[in-house]
């Protein structure tokens, strides 16, 4: 990455005193620029610290050490500059669907008029195809309806960053299927940057740019960073005809079952630095190499 980060998340550790004295070190030495515009995805197994991170990255916990820099300055606290959806769609029960948007819409922009916050929050409900269900109660809708507010209602405030938590794990699968197309396609169109958790390497691979991926805790860390090497225009229903595809799924799935448990003695024989972690592209060929056809496997680049 050459142009400055927009979020620069450095050094960051957790630890958690442990009963009978000592403590816990979750992750440590936890590195990572997101650039604007940039979806990453954070896969590890679980205990690893995802939601730990997601939490500091928030500002609704505090790191043990190291630092959050969001735009050139340290985080302090929750800011509508990061919003946060949860697997839980955690609507106001007795608002509307369209006062679930308006009221964190008035947070952001106190001096807005009601129309004007109405006819921005229209825009949002719209994008997330809820148009006709404004007037509706968080009882009256599906989950994945309740999950569409929860995203309208992040998207609206224009965040510098939306942070998802699971959030389409309670989903059946149809609904989570549609919810993920829609999610690809607002963030593309907006440039947002998102930094969601998963445990899922196919929802990874539709939506990220770059997959993260944690070692077991504790001590966890950043193993590498995986560019996602599938075109831009991919969608559910053609991702699986690429020729990456399968290189780099089955890279993802060796990592998860394999390599995230000895990653400690992997990372001891290559040279690892926590501080820039592997960026790796699989099925891509090498980047310093431009002619010749695609190497088999996948390249790796430091
Ligand atoms: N308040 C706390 N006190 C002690 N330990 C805690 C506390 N909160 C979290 N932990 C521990 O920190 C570790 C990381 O938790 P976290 O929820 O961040 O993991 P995760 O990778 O998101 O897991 P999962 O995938 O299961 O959601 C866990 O082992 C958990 O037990």
């Amino acid at each position: 990455m050459t142009e400055k980060p927009l979020i620069s998340i450095e050094a960051l550790a957790r630890r958690y005193p442990r009963h009978g004295g000592g403590e816990t070190t979750v992750f440590e030495d936890v590195w990572l620029p997101i650039a604007k515009g940039e979806f990453i995805c954070l896969i590890g197994h679980s205990g690893c610290g995802k939601t730990t991170i997601l939490n500091v990255l928030a500002g609704l916990d505090q790191p043990s050490a190291g630092v959050v820099i969001v735009d050139g300055r340290e985080i302090a606290g929750p800011s509508l500059d990061r919003a946060v959806i949860f697997q839980g769609h955690s609507l106001l029960p007795w608002m509307s669907v369209m006062g679930n948007v308006a009221f964190a819409v008035n947070s952001r922009r106190p001096d807005w008029s009601k129309d004007r916050v109405r006819a921005h929050c229209q825009k949002y409900i719209d994008v997330v195809h809820l148009t006709g269900s404004e007037h509706k109660k968080p009882a009256e809708l599906s989950g994945g309806m309740k999950q569409r507010v929860g995203i309208a209602r992040a998207l609206a405030i224009e965040p510098k960053m939306l942070l998802m938590d699971e959030p389409f794990s309670a989903l059946d699968a149809l609904t989570r299927g549609s919810l993920q197309d829609e999610v690809r396609r607002i963030c593309t169109e907006t440039e947002q940057t998102v930094f969601m958790i998963t445990h899922d390497v196919d929802e990874a691979m539709l939506l990220a740019d770059k997959i993260v991926l944690m070692t077991n805790g504790p001590h966890a860390k950043i193993a590498e960073i995986v560019e996602n090497t599938l075109p831009k225009d991919r969608s559910r229903t053609n991702i699986h005809k690429h020729a990456n595809y399968y290189a780099l799924r089955n890279h993802l799935l060796d990592f998860l079952v394999t390599r995230s448990k000895a990653f400690t003695a992997e990372s001891g024989a290559n040279g690892y630095d926590p501080k820039k972690p592997p960026i790796v592209r699989p099925g891509a060929r090498p980047v310093a190499v431009e002619t010749g056809p695609p190497e088999p496997g996948h390249a790796v680049s430091a």
